[in-house]
């Protein structure tokens, strides 16, 4: 039976926040993301998730709620969290789960996605799975993460990028996987997909775009305006 951390435990039934801003956007300092997790903690998040070093943290130094953290490094292929170096990194800037890519693909260190959880586990880290398919969730539970997420569903090339949550693959997971608490994340847009996405069995759901990404947000709104949709 896989044991689910106390912290892990505290996220059933939440909504975790994903606070994150994009190398060159205006929103991208440490204090700005730290105020917006501030300020979803307080709209209700049990937990936030964010990217870099200096976002942990900030972030960590704000909120009291755990806080999953990621390094991002680059944009194509495996680019979360991508080598144990990294998830170090994040551990030492105060996360309390540090999230990792978990699929398939070769890893620029050259260690294994288990390899790398067990040199977390031996730290004592608590690892968060980023799965792109139900096959990356396979070996992301045979590896004993402590969390399986469909973070990466629709950017691996595996799986089509629905529109909304991936709800099929969380399906699968939920049932495949009923001993690992599995995190829905990607693409929840409204209230509604994240209510459905609990009914689905997952343990929590991350919403980023939908709560801290405003350019994207505007953008939904201003495509419905005349001026926008004559774009
Ligand atoms: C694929 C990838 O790199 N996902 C990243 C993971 O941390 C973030 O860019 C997403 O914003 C996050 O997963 C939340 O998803 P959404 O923003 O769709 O609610």
């Amino acid at each position: 039976m896989h044991t689910i951390h106390p912290i892990i435990q505290g996220l059933k039934g939440g909504l975790i926040v994903s606070a994150q801003a994009y190398p060159g956007e205006p929103m991208r300092t440490p204090d700005t993301m730290a105020r917006v997790a501030l300020a979803a903690q307080q709209g209700g998040a049990v937990a936030i998730r964010c990217q870099g070093l200096a976002d942990i943290a900030a972030i960590k130094g704000q909120v009291d709620v755990p806080v999953i953290g990621l390094w991002k490094e680059g944009h194509e292929g495996v680019y979360i969290t991508p080598t144990l170096r990294h998830a170090r990194c994040c551990i030492a800037a105060g996360c309390d789960i540090v999230a990792i890519d978990a699929t398939r693909r070769p890893r620029p260190d050259g260690r294994t996605y288990a390899q790398t959880v067990a040199a977390l586990h031996e730290e004592g880290a608590i690892v968060m799975a980023d799965c792109g398919s139900l096959a990356d969730a396979e070996q992301a539970a045979l590896a004993g993460s402590d969390i399986l997420s469909t973070t990466l569903s629709g950017y691996t090339g595996e799986r089509e990028k629905t529109d909304g949550p991936d709800f099929e693959l969380l399906k699968d997971m939920v049932r495949e996987f009923s001993d690992f608490p599995v995190i829905c994340e990607g693409r929840i847009h409204t209230p509604d997909q994240l209510a459905q996405v609990m009914e689905c069995g997952a343990w929590a759901g991350v919403v980023g775009t939908a709560i801290t990404h405003p350019t994207t947000i505007t953008s939904w709104f201003a495509a419905r305006t005349p001026q926008g949709s004559a774009q």
